[in-house]
Order: C-alpha cells, then sequence, then structure tokens
C-alpha cells in the first residue's frame, strides 16, 4: 500500500492548490480525480471557463441578429470549437502543474474511502489502496435530475456539461430551473439564435433578489426573444418523431400546456458529490443534503479529514473553494484565525447579458428588518460609457446605513458589473463608508464612475 503525508480527493480548485502548498512544503502528496476529462476540476472543464467562453462568443453573435439560423449554426460550432481549444489547454495545464512536480501523484479513478486513513481508488487500471494521515475531500458537486417523467429516457436531455459538447446549435431549447445555470445559458443560447423557453418552478424568478432588479433582468432576456415560465410544474419530456415533448402545468391552475423542443437542458440545482465516498468508514458526517458537515475551519467530524469547495455544501463558487484552500493552510501552518465566517459578505455575479452582480443586503431585507437605510438607485441609461457602448438596459442599487454611512449592500445590473462589484467589495470589507465611492476618483467614461453617483 502507497503511502502520502495528504490525500486530496477530486482536483478541485483548493484541492489543487492546496497539492502545490504542501508540495512546496515538502509533503507527499495523492491527488485522486475520477475521470481524465476533469483535470484542473469544474470550474476548468465544466463550469465557468467553458461558460463563460461561450457567453462571450454569444455577445458577438448577438450582434449578428439579421443571419439566417444556418450561419448563425456556424458560427455557434465555431463558438464551440474555441471553447474546447481553451478548456483542453486549460485542462493539459493542471494536469502538469500538479503531476510534473516532485512529491504530487495524480491518481486517475474513484476514490472512497476504506478506513478513516485510507482511500481506494478505482481506475482504468484496476483498484489500489493509499494511505495518509490527512485527507482532503474536495469532489464538487453533480446535476440533480428532477423525477420528470420520461426525462431520463429522452435522448434530448442535457446537463450542463453535455449541452456544451452540442456542435448543432438547437433551435428549440428549453430548460428546467431558471438559476444560475438557467439564466446565463438561456441569455447565452438566445445571444447564439435558440428560442429559449425557461421553467422555473418557484413563483418568481430570482427570488432572493429585489423585485425591481428581478424584474429588470426578466424585461431584459424578454428582449432577446427568451419566454418564462415561473410557477410551472414541468410533469414530463417524452421524445416524439425528431424532437422531445415538453407537458407542464401552472401550479395551481388546471392549465396545461406542451412545448416541442430540440434540446431540453435540466438546471435544477447541484448537489455535493458524496454518494460514492462511502463517507461512514472514515466517520466523517453528512447532512440531509449529502453534504460534508464542517466546522468553520473546515474540519469534518474526523479531525484528520477536511472538505472544501461544494461538497460542503453553501454557497458553489470557486472562489469559496479557493478560499477554503486559505482557511486550511492557516489552520494548518498559519496562525489558525482564519474561519469561513470572516469572508462575507461574499459578492457574486450571474452571467446573463448584461450580467448581474450583488454583495451584501438587498433593500428588502433591510426593509424587513426594519433597517434604517438610505436606498439609492439609478438607471444604467444614465450612466454616460453606457451611452457609448449603446447599452442602456439594467439598473444599480446601493443600499447605505442612513445614520453611519456604512455601505450594507449593492446590486449592480449592468455591463462589467461583474469587476465593479470586486471595487465596492473592497470598500465594505475595508470599513470605508458610501462616501469613499461618491468622492473616489475614477477614470472616465468607465462604468465605474456610476458609483460616484450611485453612493450619494
Ligand atoms: C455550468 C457552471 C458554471 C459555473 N460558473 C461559475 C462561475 O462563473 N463562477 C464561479 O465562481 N463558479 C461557477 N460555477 C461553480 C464552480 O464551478 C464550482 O463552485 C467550483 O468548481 C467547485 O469547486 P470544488 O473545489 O468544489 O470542486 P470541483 O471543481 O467541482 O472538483 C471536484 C472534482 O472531483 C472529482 N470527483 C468527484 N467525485 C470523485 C471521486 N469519488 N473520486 C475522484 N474524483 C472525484 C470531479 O470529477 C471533479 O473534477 C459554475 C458551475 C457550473 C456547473
Ligand atoms: N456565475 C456563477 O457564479 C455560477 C454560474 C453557474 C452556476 N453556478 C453555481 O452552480 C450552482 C448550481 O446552479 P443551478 O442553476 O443548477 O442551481 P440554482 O440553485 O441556482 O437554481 C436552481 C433553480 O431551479 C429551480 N428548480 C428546482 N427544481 C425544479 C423543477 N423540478 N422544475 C423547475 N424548476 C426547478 C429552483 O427553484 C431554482 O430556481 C449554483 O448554486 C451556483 O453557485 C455559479
Amino acid at each position: 500500500m502507497k503511502t502520502y503525508d495528504a490525500i486530496i480527493i477530486g482536483f478541485g480548485k483548493g484541492g489543487k492548490t492546496l497539492a502545490v502548498e504542501l508540495a512546496k512544503r515538502e509533503w507527499t502528496v495523492a491527488v485522486v480525480e475520477r475521470s481524465e476529462k476533469m483535470y484542473g476540476g469544474t470550474c476548468i472543464n465544466t463550469g465557468c471557463i467553458p461558460t463563460k467562453t461561450l457567453i462571450h462568443q454569444a455577445k458577438a453573435a448577438a450582434m449578428r441578429l439579421e443571419l439566417p439560423f444556418d450561419r448563425k449554426k456556424e458560427f455557434y460550432r465555431r463558438a464551440v470549437a474555441v471553447k474546447e481549444e481553451v478548456v483542453s489547454s486549460l485542462r493539459d495545464r493542471n494536469y502538469h502543474n500538479l503531476a510534473d512536480r516532485p512529491g504530487i501523484a495524480v491518481y486517475t479513478g474513484v476514490g472512497s474511502f476504506v478506513s478513516p486513513d485510507e482511500v481506494s481508488v478505482e481506475g482504468a487500471e484496476g483498484r489500489q489502496v493509499l494511505k495518509a494521515k490527512y485527507i482532503f475531500i474536495d469532489t464538487g458537486a453533480e446535476t440533480v435530475l428532477p423525477p420528470i417523467d420520461g426525462l431520463s429516457a429522452s435522448r434530448f436531455l442535457h446537463t450542463s456539461a453535455s449541452i456544451m459538447e452540442l456542435k448543432e446549435l438547437p433551435r428549440r431549447l428549453a430548460i428546467v430551473g431558471g438559476g444560475y445555470i438557467g439564466l446565463e445559458f438561456a441569455s447565452m443560447y438566445a445571444s447564439f439564435g435558440s428560442e429559449v423557453t425557461v421553467f422555473e418552478g418557484g413563483p418568481v424568478l430570482m427570488p432572493r433578489e429585489d423585485r425591481d432588479v428581478a424584474d429588470s433582468v426578466r424585461e431584459t432576456l424578454e428582449k432577446k426573444g427568451i419566454v418564462f415560465r415561473t410557477g410551472a410544474d414541468v410533469l414530463s419530456v417524452r421524445d416524439s418523431g425528431g424532437a422531445a415533448k415538453v407537458s407542464w402545468r401552472q401550479t395551481g391552475e388546471g392549465r396545461v400546456g406542451e412545448l416541442e423542443a430540440d434540446a431540453v437542458l435540466i438546471a435544477a440545482g447541484r448537489r455535493p458529490a458524496t454518494e460514492v465516498l462511502n463517507l461512514e468508514a472514515a466517520g466523517v458526517k453528512v447532512d440531509s443534503r449529502g453534504a460534508v458537515i464542517v466546522d468553520d475551519r473546515l474540519r469534518t467530524s474526523n479531525p484528520n479529514i477536511r472538505a472544501i469547495g461544494d461538497v460542503k455544501g453553501g454557497l458553489q463558487f470557486t472562489y469559496i473553494s479557493l478560499d477554503d484552500y486559505r482557511i486550511i493552510r492557516d489552520d494548518l501552518f498559519g496562525a489558525a484565525v482564519r474561519k469561513t465566517g470572516d469572508r462575507d459578505p461574499v459578492a457574486y455575479s450571474v452571467f446573463i447579458d448584461p450580467p448581474l452582480s450583488h454583495i451584501g443586503i438587498t433593500e428588502e431585507t433591510a426593509r424587513r428588518n426594519n433597517l434604517d437605510v438610505r436606498v439609492n438607485r439609478i438607471a444604467v441609461a444614465s450612466i454616460p460609457r453606457m451611452r457609448t457602448i449603446g447599452e442602456t438596459d439594467g439598473l444599480l442599487k446601493a443600499v447605505i446605513d442612513a445614520r453611519t454611512n456604512r455601505i450594507l449592500g449593492c446590486t449592480l445590473f449592468c455591463p462589467e458589473s461583474s469587476e465593479v462589484i470586486n471595487t465596492v467589495a473592497v470598500a465594505m470589507k475595508s470599513g470605508r463608508t458610501a462616501a469613499f465611492l461618491r468622492d473616489f476618483v475614477f477614470t472616465h467614461p468607465s462604468v465605474s464612475e456610476a458609483l460616484n453617483d450611485l453612493f450619494v
């Protein structure tokens, strides 16, 4: 049996960064990844990088609205090829960054616990068992397939990963779920030229956002031709001829509808990938959703086993997985002061067109909690930079403590918001008040300078 100082199960963001850190400190490390197509993890192969490459390509496609569908298909095919090139080069780099480093061995196979310090790896070359004192679980999350009649048998069924492998642009795309993935793919495929319908089970789109923001997002996406069915219960998906027939019912009403689609994308959430890990053998506890239970330093119920990233539930972002690595580094080698709670508030961006970005609390949360706040709102059309690029949909909002002038929250639905929100985050994290952004000298004409007007 091969023995290492540490085993990392899963090639995710935090795990691969930790592997390098440990190797630099002369630990021996085994990294176990179930698929050779996943070196580098979800972000590189099926998540952030391929989606954002395609979204960038889709933006260019949207400028050619007049093209016939056949030409749009051609454009899409080329975009998928660009995406594949980007992904394969990053995957290769990720693999070699670990595998070529002294002290790190990459194993390709499914990892599962045999005992608290032993992990079995089942791969093409058979089964082997590895042993280590420290084990880190970084296995990420997997698509949830809702129990829709006929869905799993449909040849038109796609996950966010498989749809990006399609070389043929679907003329009609049905999306089940109107969360991050549903909205990003709806926006992207509508820009490429697909007719997109989104079925969201909840009564409203984006329930956590303020209604004026969610309404603005909906209106903007509807202008791209996307049809939203909220409060929709998808009853069945059946293959019929060359398409899928999607049947749905409006919740609480008898109204039933049917729609034909050339592809059905399931975007109804992702759950922690713990099913095959045999965590009981390691004394690692999970919650009712299968998420590994951790303390605020990411230790599981077995103190020598820690969990990183999506597998522990909560926020599913690459930068959270990376920050998990920092917490573990601090706990193992530093002052042991970092905790999961100290990264709040965490900003996020939904990469629709234009992107929606948010940090802190919303106006509705502030009102619900009777906070004494000032809420500022400006229309994107009033920002000179937006006029220069001719993109005037959207709005910006700030929630400010009326007494102390502290920034409590900010929502930006505008071009470049995924960059600009980081400026707001830095101001919030460093304890600056709204006056700091109100008076900051920004370049002109830029999107950032709108913060001068937003934080008055
Ligand atoms: C379509 C999509 C778009 C996204 N876009 C963004 C975005 O724009 N920005 C953002 O911040 N986040 C985005 N995310 C979320 C982000 O990708 C994840 O939060 C992040 O990649 C999680 O990293 P991780 O460290 O938890 O593990 P992952 O990167 O998920 O890595 C887990 C790895 O473990 C492997 N594995 C699983 N089980 C086993 C096992 N038993 N044995 C061996 N290996 C195993 C998997 O194959 C995988 O490679 C997106 C996700 C998706 C699906
Ligand atoms: N830009 C980003 O950072 C980014 C992009 C994509 C994904 N992600 C991550 O990936 C995770 C998963 O994304 P997701 O969109 O799959 O999940 P999600 O939780 O964001 O959204 C799922 C949506 O599907 C709906 N839903 C669930 N079951 C349904 C059903 N049977 N019929 C209709 N609607 C149903 C839910 O009400 C919800 O609105 C996110 O939590 C996010 O953290 C991040």
